[in-house]
Protein backbone atom coordinates (compact mmCIF):
# COMPACT_ATOMS: atom_id res chain seq x y z
CA UNK A 1 0.00 0.00 0.00
CA UNK A 2 1.63 3.48 -0.94
CA UNK A 3 1.29 6.16 1.35
CA UNK A 4 0.60 9.81 0.48
CA UNK A 5 1.30 12.42 3.40
CA UNK A 6 -0.72 15.41 2.71
CA UNK A 7 -0.78 19.25 3.66
CA UNK A 8 2.85 19.37 4.15
CA UNK A 9 4.41 23.04 4.65
CA UNK A 10 6.91 23.48 7.81
CA UNK A 11 10.25 22.67 6.33
CA UNK A 12 11.68 21.11 9.48
CA UNK A 13 8.75 19.02 9.65
CA UNK A 14 9.23 18.07 6.41
CA UNK A 15 13.01 17.23 6.86
CA UNK A 16 11.32 14.88 9.46
CA UNK A 17 9.21 13.09 7.25
CA UNK A 18 11.72 12.74 4.58
CA UNK A 19 14.19 11.22 7.13
CA UNK A 20 12.18 8.79 9.29
CA UNK A 21 8.58 8.10 6.84
CA UNK A 22 9.40 8.12 3.47
CA UNK A 23 6.23 8.31 2.00
CA UNK A 24 5.69 7.69 -1.43
CA UNK A 25 4.64 11.45 -1.90
CA UNK A 26 3.80 14.57 0.05
CA UNK A 27 1.19 17.06 -1.04
CA UNK A 28 1.59 20.30 -1.04
CA UNK A 29 -1.77 22.50 -0.82
CA UNK A 30 -1.71 25.53 -3.63
CA UNK A 31 -5.21 26.11 -2.50
CA UNK A 32 -5.49 29.53 -0.85
CA UNK A 33 -8.83 29.32 1.59
CA UNK A 34 -7.39 25.86 2.92
CA UNK A 35 -5.65 26.27 6.36
CA UNK A 36 -2.56 24.22 4.81
CA UNK A 37 -1.89 26.29 1.91
CA UNK A 38 1.49 26.81 0.99
CA UNK A 39 2.22 30.07 -0.77
CA UNK A 40 4.73 30.70 -3.51
CA UNK A 41 7.49 31.16 -0.78
CA UNK A 42 7.28 28.93 1.16
CA UNK A 43 7.21 26.29 -2.00
CA UNK A 44 10.59 27.96 -3.17
CA UNK A 45 12.58 26.81 0.17
CA UNK A 46 10.83 23.13 -0.35
CA UNK A 47 12.28 22.87 -3.74
CA UNK A 48 15.09 20.73 -2.37
CA UNK A 49 12.97 18.15 -0.63
CA UNK A 50 13.69 14.74 -2.22
CA UNK A 51 10.20 13.34 -1.87
CA UNK A 52 7.93 13.47 -5.21
CA UNK A 53 5.32 16.54 -4.82
CA UNK A 54 2.28 16.41 -5.58
CA UNK A 55 0.22 19.43 -6.04
CA UNK A 56 -3.07 19.85 -4.60
CA UNK A 57 -5.56 22.43 -6.79
CA UNK A 58 -9.18 23.29 -6.49
CA UNK A 59 -10.58 24.63 -10.02
CA UNK A 60 -7.24 26.55 -10.56
CA UNK A 61 -6.61 27.53 -13.79
CA UNK A 62 -4.51 25.55 -16.35
CA UNK A 63 -1.89 27.95 -16.49
CA UNK A 64 -1.44 28.68 -13.14
CA UNK A 65 -1.17 24.33 -12.75
CA UNK A 66 1.48 24.49 -15.38
CA UNK A 67 3.31 27.64 -13.52
CA UNK A 68 3.41 25.43 -10.52
CA UNK A 69 4.45 21.88 -11.71
CA UNK A 70 7.25 23.83 -13.27
CA UNK A 71 8.38 25.62 -10.57
CA UNK A 72 8.32 23.47 -7.91
CA UNK A 73 8.95 20.38 -9.35
CA UNK A 74 5.83 18.78 -9.07
CA UNK A 75 5.47 14.45 -9.85
CA UNK A 76 1.70 14.48 -9.66
CA UNK A 77 -1.57 16.87 -9.80
CA UNK A 78 -4.18 16.05 -7.66
CA UNK A 79 -7.18 18.54 -8.97
CA UNK A 80 -9.78 18.66 -6.01
CA UNK A 81 -12.16 20.70 -6.94
CA UNK A 82 -14.50 19.99 -10.27
CA UNK A 83 -12.31 20.17 -12.87
CA UNK A 84 -14.21 18.34 -15.79
CA UNK A 85 -13.05 15.73 -18.42
CA UNK A 86 -12.07 18.31 -20.34
CA UNK A 87 -9.67 20.07 -18.49
CA UNK A 88 -7.78 17.52 -17.74
CA UNK A 89 -7.46 16.34 -21.44
CA UNK A 90 -6.11 19.62 -22.11
CA UNK A 91 -3.81 19.36 -18.95
CA UNK A 92 -2.36 16.04 -20.21
CA UNK A 93 -1.88 17.88 -23.86
CA UNK A 94 0.50 20.11 -21.95
CA UNK A 95 2.19 18.12 -19.37
CA UNK A 96 3.61 14.19 -18.91
CA UNK A 97 3.06 14.95 -15.13
CA UNK A 98 0.54 12.04 -13.40
CA UNK A 99 -2.74 13.38 -12.99
CA UNK A 100 -5.13 12.45 -10.65
CA UNK A 101 -8.92 13.46 -10.05
CA UNK A 102 -10.22 13.84 -6.62
CA UNK A 103 -13.59 12.25 -6.52
CA UNK A 104 -15.82 14.04 -3.36
CA UNK A 105 -18.06 11.34 -1.89
CA UNK A 106 -21.35 11.56 -0.30
CA UNK A 107 -24.36 9.30 0.37
CA UNK A 108 -23.68 7.50 -2.86
CA UNK A 109 -21.45 7.32 -6.06
CA UNK A 110 -22.54 7.36 -9.82
CA UNK A 111 -19.55 5.46 -11.71
CA UNK A 112 -21.01 6.76 -14.87
CA UNK A 113 -19.58 10.04 -13.89
CA UNK A 114 -16.26 8.91 -14.01
CA UNK A 115 -16.38 7.20 -16.90
CA UNK A 116 -14.90 10.09 -19.01
CA UNK A 117 -12.01 10.72 -17.03
CA UNK A 118 -11.12 7.13 -17.73
CA UNK A 119 -7.92 6.79 -19.97
CA UNK A 120 -6.99 10.22 -19.12
CA UNK A 121 -5.86 10.13 -15.51
CA UNK A 122 -3.33 7.65 -13.54
CA UNK A 123 -5.21 7.43 -10.52
CA UNK A 124 -8.57 8.69 -8.65
CA UNK A 125 -9.08 10.04 -5.27
CA UNK A 126 -11.80 9.23 -3.33
CA UNK A 127 -12.25 11.84 -0.45
CA UNK A 128 -15.21 12.57 1.77
CA UNK A 129 -17.47 15.40 0.19
CA UNK A 130 -17.32 18.98 1.99
CA UNK A 131 -17.83 22.38 1.63
CA UNK A 132 -14.35 23.05 2.20
CA UNK A 133 -13.24 20.43 -0.73
CA UNK A 134 -10.68 18.69 1.75
CA UNK A 135 -9.00 18.15 4.86
CA UNK A 136 -12.01 17.79 6.52
CA UNK A 137 -11.07 14.51 8.89
CA UNK A 138 -14.17 12.53 7.63
CA UNK A 139 -14.69 9.57 6.54
CA UNK A 140 -16.84 8.24 4.07
CA UNK A 141 -18.43 4.90 3.87
CA UNK A 142 -16.01 2.56 2.46
CA UNK A 143 -18.39 -0.17 1.20
CA UNK A 144 -19.20 2.07 -1.54
CA UNK A 145 -16.02 1.18 -3.37
CA UNK A 146 -16.14 -2.80 -3.21
CA UNK A 147 -18.19 -1.44 -6.74
CA UNK A 148 -15.87 0.20 -8.42
CA UNK A 149 -15.99 -0.79 -11.65
CA UNK A 150 -12.74 0.51 -13.68
CA UNK A 151 -9.22 -0.37 -13.81
CA UNK A 152 -7.42 2.79 -13.10
CA UNK A 153 -5.70 2.59 -9.63
CA UNK A 154 -7.00 4.52 -6.87
CA UNK A 155 -6.29 6.32 -3.65
CA UNK A 156 -8.25 6.23 -0.42
CA UNK A 157 -8.79 9.30 1.61
CA UNK A 158 -10.85 11.23 3.94
CA UNK A 159 -10.28 11.09 8.02
CA UNK A 160 -7.83 8.32 7.45
CA UNK A 161 -6.41 7.80 11.27
CA UNK A 162 -4.46 5.24 13.37
CA UNK A 163 -7.51 3.17 13.97
CA UNK A 164 -8.44 2.35 9.94
CA UNK A 165 -5.32 0.07 9.50
CA UNK A 166 -6.85 -3.44 10.21
CA UNK A 167 -10.28 -1.99 8.13
CA UNK A 168 -7.96 -0.89 5.36
CA UNK A 169 -5.82 -4.07 5.11
CA UNK A 170 -8.90 -6.15 4.72
CA UNK A 171 -10.06 -3.56 1.97
CA UNK A 172 -6.72 -3.90 -0.25
CA UNK A 173 -7.45 -7.65 -0.25
CA UNK A 174 -10.96 -7.13 -1.64
CA UNK A 175 -10.30 -4.32 -3.89
CA UNK A 176 -7.13 -4.59 -6.08
CA UNK A 177 -7.02 -1.10 -7.74
CA UNK A 178 -6.84 0.04 -3.94
CA UNK A 179 -2.72 1.06 -4.45
CA UNK A 180 -2.46 3.60 -1.66
CA UNK A 181 -3.83 5.91 1.52
CA UNK A 182 -3.58 9.77 1.76
CA UNK A 183 -3.14 10.85 5.11
CA UNK A 184 -3.87 14.36 6.56
CA UNK A 185 -5.35 16.22 9.27
CA UNK A 186 -5.84 13.21 11.85
CA UNK A 187 -2.17 12.79 12.06
CA UNK A 188 -1.76 16.69 13.12
CA UNK A 189 -0.88 18.61 15.79
CA UNK A 190 -1.68 21.87 14.33
CA UNK A 191 -2.78 22.54 10.31
CA UNK A 192 0.35 22.18 8.25
CA UNK A 193 2.21 20.44 11.06
CA UNK A 194 2.40 16.68 10.96
CA UNK A 195 3.34 14.48 13.82
CA UNK A 196 5.85 12.29 12.96
CA UNK A 197 5.09 9.67 15.61
CA UNK A 198 2.02 9.09 14.63
CA UNK A 199 3.08 8.46 10.97
CA UNK A 200 5.76 6.45 11.38
CA UNK A 201 3.19 3.97 13.93
CA UNK A 202 0.80 4.13 11.26
CA UNK A 203 3.21 2.97 8.20
CA UNK A 204 5.14 0.21 10.46
CA UNK A 205 1.36 -1.24 10.64
CA UNK A 206 0.49 -0.78 7.19
CA UNK A 207 3.33 -1.73 5.81
CA UNK A 208 5.66 -3.74 7.81
O1 LIG B 1 -6.41 19.57 3.57
C1 LIG B 1 -6.92 20.61 3.15
O2 LIG B 1 -6.96 21.64 3.84
C2 LIG B 1 -7.53 20.66 1.80
C3 LIG B 1 -8.33 21.75 1.45
C4 LIG B 1 -8.86 21.85 0.19
C5 LIG B 1 -8.64 20.87 -0.75
C6 LIG B 1 -7.85 19.76 -0.42
C7 LIG B 1 -7.31 19.64 0.84
N1 LIG B 1 -6.58 18.50 1.18
C8 LIG B 1 -6.22 17.54 0.21
C9 LIG B 1 -6.03 16.15 0.60
O3 LIG B 1 -5.63 15.36 -0.25
C10 LIG B 1 -6.37 15.64 1.98
O4 LIG B 1 -5.40 14.74 2.36
C11 LIG B 1 -7.74 14.96 1.95
O5 LIG B 1 -8.72 15.93 1.75
C12 LIG B 1 -8.07 14.20 3.26
O6 LIG B 1 -7.96 15.01 4.37
P1 LIG B 1 -8.39 14.48 5.83
O7 LIG B 1 -9.85 14.19 5.79
O8 LIG B 1 -8.03 15.56 6.75
O9 LIG B 1 -7.60 13.24 6.11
Amino acid sequence: MLVKVCGMREPENIRDLEEKIQPDWMGLIFYAKSPRFVGDEKAQELAEVNLPKVGVFVNETLENVLVKIQSFQLAAVQLHGNESPAYVRELKLKTDKKLWKVVSVGDSIDWETLRDYVGLVDCFLFDTATKKHGGSGKKFNWELLKSYPFKVPFILSGGLDENSVEELLQLEKEIPQLTGVDLNSKFEDAPGLKNIEKLRSFKNKIRP
